[in-house]
């Protein structure tokens, strides 16, 4: 390049970087003056000190910002914290009290999300997860909320325990290889009710393809939290410069999030013709679509819609269900008197001439206290999935302006020693009431979300929510995956700390990652078989569910 190419190519940059630089100070300075007369009455809630101009940006620390936000929150001796970035606002609720009232009592309040403009720079089609309040919002919900509801999802307990079956099989068989168990029955599943696509085996490139969108998900930032979303325009600003990492990182992913959206949404299409059974959600999307487009009635839900929507069900799906399973190893294996403990219990509710199956569900507490326990040790969106208020609001004498993005502090509850006891130790037994050993304490909150990003509003000057759903369409369908797989592990497995060359268990302490979801690294750990009797068992009630299941 001529050098008086160069140098004009560098005027150009520095003149739109300060250009830039400049509307960044008027929009800051413009929202706080609004800001500053609509709170003569009242107070925001309290903040930390910020920096001129970059506000919190460099206050909050990128890795477990909920934990720093639980401590604040008892400095400042508040249950709501108020940060701003470039003119972004947002809330911390750090109190179970704070986020029902808010996002549940005035949930038709806070019913938006933020803009999400990492993920748009990721790639992400129409995704109900990450959808701003308005029609096309309520059009995905009204359609991806019915199939996963309480009854409806008795309709997947084959596929899930036929999958539950066949990941402890391949954690026997293959221990050294059992994250790729975990991670196949957690794909499989999605995929199947999805795209009514078959993981073939635990190399299956569905695996592979799955868990890269997991890493890209998994590892991007709380939601809502980059550069970007505080400051829209940024995203055109090129990737290399100071501060824009997150924007580096949502273009290497990429990739990954296409892929998953496009690739197993093609493969399914081509079986429209030959699988007049495919009880798929694409394909009952696609044969409404056709009878709509034979009989010239509109079509709202169109392509991308459902493409989309099937990619929702696999992403919001899959990791999710992985990482809790993870994270029934770990605390297993942690806890051995747990574990015996329920092995007792699927012992004498099941007996040994079978593996559990769904009518014992119910009758299996120990089990279900376990799954509560995981839940309330490590929330996977400690900060939940941000919701964004619609109209300004006053809670406690503070003033919660409208379009603030709040984040309720998932980790926080479950941590709060005034509710639960120790609460960094694993201690099942601490829901049972006191004349069972107990200490009578609730069952986490918040794991699935907050309130409701209601369907219909009623009208009146006290708009409220007439449809009462919790907020994660998934939770029955995860429960039900997550309960029945515990169940034929603690039947089928015994997990152990690994094992050093003179067979002696070798405790260590995993590894975590806070960036965006909690998740416990990959680790190892001894799975063995818990006898012959039980691996029997395995091998021919996998062959009958292979044989019979749909
Ligand atoms: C252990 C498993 C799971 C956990 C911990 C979990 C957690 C969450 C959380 C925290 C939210 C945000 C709620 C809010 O806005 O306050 C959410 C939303 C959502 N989840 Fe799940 N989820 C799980 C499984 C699933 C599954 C299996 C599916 C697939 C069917 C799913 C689909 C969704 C969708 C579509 C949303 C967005 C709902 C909306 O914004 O209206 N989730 N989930």
């Amino acid at each position: 390049m001529e050098p008086e190419s160069l140098q004009r190519n560098a005027f150009d940059l520095t003149s739109c970087v300060a250009v830039l630089g400049l509307t960044v100070v008027l929009y800051i300075v413009v929202s706080h003056t609004l800001c500053a007369q609509k709170t003569k009455a009242y107070s925001l809630p309290p903040s930390p000190p910020s920096e001129p101009l970059l506000g919190h940006y460099r206050v909050i620390p990128s890795d477990a910002a909920f934990k720093r936000y639980a401590e604040w929150a008892k400095e400042y001796k508040t249950d709501v914290l108020f940060f701003q970035t470039f003119g972004t606002k947002w809330v911390v609720l750090n109190s179970l009290e704070a986020a029902t009232e808010l996002l549940e009592k005035r949930g038709a309040k806070y019913a938006d999300r933020p803009r999400f403009v990492m993920f748009e720079e990721m790639g992400w089609s129409p995704t109900l997860t990450w959808l701003r309040w308005g029609p096309k919002y309520q059009l995905h919900r009204r359609v991806l909320q019915p199939p996963f509801t309480k009854s409806k999802v008795s309709h997947y307990t084959a596929l899930q325990r036929r999958e539950a079956l066949a990941c402890c099989k391949a954690m026997i068989d293959n221990p050294k290889d059992w994250l790729r168990a975990v991670r196949r029955f957690s794909v499989a599943i999605v995929l199947k009710i999805a795209y009514g696509l078959e993981v073939e085996g635990i190399h299956s490139p569905w695996i592979q393809m799955a868990q890269d969108t997991a890493n890209a998900v998994g590892k991007s930032g709380a939601p809502a939290s980059s550069i970007m979303d505080r400051f829209p325009a940024t995203r055109y600003l090129p990737d290399w410069l100071p501060f824009m990492e997150r924007l580096r990182y949502a273009r290497t992913w990429r990739p990954a999030i296409e892929s998953l959206t496009r690739v197993p949404f093609e493969a399914s299409l081509k079986t429209m013709a030959s699988e007049a059974d495919n009880d798929s959600f694409v394909h009952a999307q696609m044969r409404i679509r056709n009878t709509n487009y034979i009989n010239k009635g509109p079509n709202h839900f169109d392509l991308e819609d459902i493409k989309g929507a099937a990619a929702t069900i696999v992403i919001a799906g899959n990791d999710t269900t992985m990482a809790t399973l993870m994270l029934f190893v770990l605390y297993l294996m942690q806890n051995s008197e747990a574990q015996r403990k329920a092995q007792g219990e699927i012992d004498r509710v099941v007996g040994h001439d079978r593996l559990p199956d769904w009518e014992d569900i119910p009758k299996l507490e120990y089990t279900n206290l376990i799954l509560q326990e995981t839940y309330r040790m490590n929330p996977l969106s400690p900060l939940g999935i941000p919701h964004a208020s619609v109209a300004e609001d006053i809670y406690k004498g503070m003033f919660i302006p409208k379009g603030t993005v709040v984040y309720p502090n998932v980790w926080a509850m479950n941590h709060d020693e005034s509710v639960y006891a120790d609460p960094f130790r694993f201690w099942p037994e601490r829901y049972l009431s006191k004349e069972q050993g107990g200490n009578d304490e609730p069952f986490p909150v918040g794991n699935f979300g907050f309130g409701r990003r209601c369907v219909t509003y009623s009208k009146g000057p006290e708009s409220s929510c007439q449809s009462l759903t919790s907020i994660c369409i998934g939770r029955h369908l995860a429960e039900n995956s997550l309960l029945i797989v515990l169940a034929i592990m603690l039947a089928t497995l015994d997990i152990d700390w690994p094992l050093a060359e003179d067979g002696k268990p070798t405790p260590f302490e995993p590894e975590w990652s806070f960036r965006g979801q909690a998740i416990v690294l990959p680790f190892e750990s001894s799975i063995r078989s818990r006898g012959a009797r039980s691996k029997a068992l395995l091998d021919a009630e996998l062959q009958t569910v292979t044989r019979h299941c749909t």
